[in-house]
């Protein structure tokens, strides 16, 4: 693991880290935000954050303006890659032209079809070997949470209902919460986890809601003017699925946001706010 980036940041420090990936079988990055209370050797709790199509480690980092809040609150903030990568073109890396399949597009699963299964392994490499780096790293309190953004938003959800017990908060920005009824998520999924859509369910929000093992309150935000609302997002469909459960969601339909990190940065202070009562407590 080689710090590649650091910087001073609202009396904390915003880092890049590069490492080989024994899940991924590929170099990736992923950002770490330390907030003063971390460099002053206090133990935080982390808060991972996934990001969206055609995204890098570098998005969130760079336009979110997260760091403010996070320093305020005593927040370690995780942003890893959107999939494995291979810019050398020598690991055997699938990739596809279109910016919603392959490299950039990993959609936080473990990929069962060939040619992606070897490396498209988003979801252990984030549950599992990422914190499990980090948390040899860093001082932490061992409480996590999760957020993120539209497919991130996908993988924040889904993953936090899939690992009971792993996560303490999440929320989303404009996720994708029915990824096996929209075009963004029957692609992917018919890709990676092949044409079966019996095997779809478990990877799809609105569909885990029903059978959830705990009630982490969901804080979802989504933007009115957002120009993948009802063709990708279709955030009604999260709140059927939680009105029909009994989960609990706070689903803010924000007028004139768009579906940018503008509207993220907007917010983002809000969900860093859910974060840190849920993991204090
Ligand atoms: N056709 C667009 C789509 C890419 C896009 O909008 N990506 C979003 C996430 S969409 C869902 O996961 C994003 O976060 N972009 C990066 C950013 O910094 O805004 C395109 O290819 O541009």
């Amino acid at each position: 693991m080689q710090r590649v980036e650091h910087h001073a940041s609202f009396g904390g420090r915003q880092e890049v880290w590069r490492h080989d990936s024994a899940t991924l079988g590929c170099e990736m990055r992923f950002g770490l935000y330390l907030p003063p209370q971390a460099l002053a050797g206090q133990a935080c709790p982390v808060v991972y954050w996934l990001s969206g199509l055609t995204c890098s480690e570098q998005n969130f980092i760079t336009k979110a303006g997260a760091q403010a809040h996070a320093a305020r609150l005593g927040l370690i903030l995780v942003a890893p890659d959107t999939s494995p990568r291979d810019p050398g073109g020598t690991l055997g890396v699938a990739d596809d032209a279109a910016y919603d399949l392959g490299q950039g597009a990993g959609f936080y699963l473990d990929a069962t079809q060939q040619p992606w299964a070897r490396h498209y392994r988003m979801e252990s490499y984030v549950v599992h070997e990422l914190p499990a780096l980090v948390e040899s790293h860093v001082a932490t309190t061992g409480r996590r949470g999760i957020f993120g953004h539209s497919m991130g938003g996908h993988g924040a959800l889904t993953l936090a209902l899939r690992h009971p017990g792993r996560y303490a908060s999440v929320s989303a920005f404009s996720p994708i919460v029915a990824p096996a009824r929209v075009p963004w998520g029957r692609k992917a999924f018919a890709a990676y986890l092949g044409e079966d859509e019996s095997r779809w369910a478990a990877h799809d929000a609105t569909a885990l809601i029903a059978g959830a093992a705990e009630r982490l309150p969901l804080l979802v935000d989504q933007g009115e003017a957002d120009e993948f609302l009802a063709g990708q997002l279709k955030p009604e469909l999260l709140e059927e699925a939680c009105a029909a459960a009994g989960h609990p969601l706070t689903l803010r339909r924000q007028p004139g946001y768009d579906h940018s990190y503008y509207f993220i940065a907007s917010f983002v202070a809000d969900h860093l706010e859910h974060h840190a009562r849920a993991l204090a407590a």
